[in-house]
């Protein structure tokens, strides 16, 4: 049976959308979603989002499979494409529409502004080293600029968890790290239960970053709402930022706020539709 998809992006990090509103089951197996994601045999795509019904109270929830099949708890870039494409299923306007989306991070919402972006309410970092989780400090302390061997080297880290893990470096040049050959050992290193996303950080001045990521599930990406919102918590924690930055992904520039006044993160940036079809 032929399913209907949406291809979406945010700065590049891209994602095949499906309206899966009339069940709380994904329309698709995780195996299936890799095949799907496959760039050469398939879609392609960074993963696939599915927009099902809402629960506990909320408007919808959003469930996500990596290119890998795995299913994390949260993507930043994925939910204001997912708040978009509900606004073009619901047929109504684009602009001021705020969602409250169960995710398995927790209740998130992205509220469409006037200039076509969106704004997403990213929720509260969690810091505690058991919360990301990660066994680089005891389970109730932060991990904040500790060192970690990855790859023969000595790299010093500070871990964020927005519902997803996030180890975050800071680098003198972002553009000399080899992802490549790197990404996985972060991603794999045994002092991460859950595995981890890793960003390398180059901080421009305290109110401009440069970052370039290595997702779990997905290897190297355009960009990563999730990693951007850690990336200016690790600045805060390490005092090399301020709490509101622009952080520059390959794919184009997301604005960070780290609120003082009720702890939360608020990121906003773009959601582009691409095309759409059957599969
Ligand atoms: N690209 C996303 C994050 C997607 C999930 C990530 N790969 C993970 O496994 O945690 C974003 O924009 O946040």
């Amino acid at each position: 049976m032929a399913i209907e998809f949406t291809k979406y992006h945010g700065l590049g990090n891209d994602f095949i959308l499906i309206d899966n509103r009339s069940s709380l089951t994904p329309v698709l197996t995780p195996e299936k979603a890799v095949q799907w994601c496959d760039r050469h045999f398939g879609i392609g795509a960074d993963g696939v989002i599915f927009a099902l019904p809402g629960q506990n109270g909320t408007d919808y929830t959003m469930r996500i499979f990596n290119s890998d099949g795995s299913e994390p708890e949260m993507c930043g870039n994925g939910i204001r494409c997912l708040a978009v494409f509900l606004t073009d299923l619901e047929g109504i306007s684009r602009t001021k529409d705020k969602y409250h989306i169960h995710t398995l991070a927790g209740v998130i919402a992205p509220q469409l502004t006037d200039d076509g972006q969106v704004k997403v309410d990213m929720g509260e970092p969690r810091l505690l080293a058991e919360e990301i989780p990660t066994t680089l400090s005891p389970s109730e302390f932060q991990v904040i600029n500790q060192p970690l061997e990855v790859a023969g080297k000595t790299w010093d880290v500070t871990c964020v968890s927005m519902g997803n893990p996030h180890c975050i470096t800071f680098v003198e040049d972002v553009a000399a790290i080899n992802l490549e050959s790197i990404g996985s050992q972060f991603e794999n290193h045994p002092v991460f239960p859950k595995k981890t996303n890793t960003e390398f950080i180059e901080i421009v001045n305290r109110n401009y970053l440069k970052m370039r990521v290595w997702e779990r599930g997905a290897g190297i990406t355009l960009a990563c709402g999730t990693g951007a919102c850690a990336s200016l918590v690790a600045g805060v924690l390490n005092d090399k930022c301020d709490r509101t930055a622009t952080i520059e992904l390959p794919g184009g520039p997301l604005e960070i706020e780290w609120s003082e006044l009720d702890n939360r993160i608020y990121m906003t940036g773009p959601a582009e539709r691409v095309f759409t079809g059957k599969y």
